[in-house]
């Protein structure tokens, strides 16, 4: 579109990237991360675990079917993993101006504009790709009309604080009282929780849900440096002396991980697709798994109450841990999945029997 402004992506190294603007015109600087996924662009968008990043999309073609309505259901989007967009950016090869599908409602780049978040198009970004997996994690910017912004580092600040709910809110009014440790939570894990007859108590990042009567407790995933939320983990140490059941996704693996006395490392390049393979350990059944995390949990570290549930079959980095004696498991990809293959959700099943196993 020859009407399109001109808009530059600049990364810490040096690198310079020329391409037009299709959502917000302004400059935004964050961490460079890739998702390889070929669809579900307004979950991505929304998922609280993308804050600070500048998000490049593999797949070549991205906008085609606009972006779905904000009704809602049990008070929450019915089309969302929360209630805004979250990436600090956007990067695509080639935007489609067009777009159709029965739930959409706007373009992309409208619903860009409508958060003021700069979307960048005619980008090679598989020589981007390229350059990110060689160089390990790298900070970006995009900048607009010449208006220079520094350089962010998004594992240097508390972000699950920035995107966590600031206060206790309950949803549904099912019979097994479920605490959601909100991190950064993505709605599809309240979804997930609402069909199993439950009511839902989520908590902000830092609260001590230790004093709330709950059967069961999940902790979410969530952006950021997972080494930097000592609340939460101090709650979720007070939690794994007790024995309900708990149940962590992404950044809550890696938590629950560094609360049994484990740490965490970043990965050169994160996991962002939703084809990622994963064994489950001890037997040979693999799942094809969706997946958004950067840091990964080093197993070696965990107490010996504790072993590793799932690796990646790709790089053998951990994909969850359990408890040997309590019912305590955590997986590092998404088992809500939202967008990606639905093959784990029976996770959900496997919480919420031992929830009931407690219960009666
Ligand atoms: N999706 C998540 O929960 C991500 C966890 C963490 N912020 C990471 O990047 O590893």
């Amino acid at each position: 579109m020859s009407e399109a402004k001109e808009i530059k992506l600049i990364l810490e190294d040096g690198s310079v990237f020329a391409g037009k603007s299709f959502g917000y015109h302004g400059s935004v600087s964050g961490e460079m991360v890739f998702n390889t996924a070929m669809t579900g662009y307004p979950e991505s968008l929304t998922d609280p675990s993308y804050k600070g990043q500048i998000l490049v999309s593999t797949y070549p073609l991205i906008g085609n079917y606009g972006v779905p309505s904000k009704e809602t259901e049990n008070g929450i989007p019915k089309f969302y993993e929360s209630d805004e967009i979250h990436i600090a950016g956007l990067v695509i090869s080639e935007y489609s101006f067009g777009y159709s599908h029965w739930n959409a409602q706007k373009s992309l780049g409208d619903w860009l504009k409508e958060y003021k978040v700069p979307g960048i198009f005619g980008i090679d970004t598989r020589s981007l790709t390229q350059l990110l997996r060689e160089n390990g994690p790298m900070l970006g910017k995009v900048v607009a009309d010449d208006v220079d912004v520094e350089f962010y580092n998004p594992d240097i600040h508390n972000l699950a604080a920035m995107v966590s709910t600031k206060e206790k809110l309950v949803y549904g009014n099912g019979k097994y009282r479920v605490v959601l440790l909100d991190t950064g939570a993505k709605y599809n894990i309240l979804r997930c929780l609402l069909k199993r007859d439950t009511t839902v108590i989520r908590v902000p990042w830092d609260y001590d849900f230790t004093q709330e009567e709950y059967d069961g407790i999940v902790l979410s995933n969530g952006p950021g440096n997972p080494a930097l939320y000592e609340a939460s983990v101090n709650n979720i140490r007070k939690a794994l002396q007790g024995d309900k059941p708990i149940f962590g996704i992404c950044l809550g693996n890696q938590l629950m991980g560094i609360a049994a006395g484990g740490s965490t490392h970043k990965l050169k390049y994160g996991h962002r697709a939703h084809n990622h393979p994963v064994k489950l350990v001890g037997t040979d059944k693999c799942y094809i798994t969706s997946q958004n995390h950067g840091f990964v949990l080093d197993t070696d570290s965990l107490d010996s109450d504790w072993e590793p549930y799932f690796i990646n079959l790709n790089d053998n980095t951990n994909e969850g841990i359990r408890n040997k004696k309590k019912p305590f498991f955590s997986t590092q990809f998404h088992p809500e999945a939202s967008g990606g293959p639905t093959d784990t959700e029976f996770l959900f099943d496997n919480f919420m029997d031992l929830v009931k196993e407690r219960k009666k």
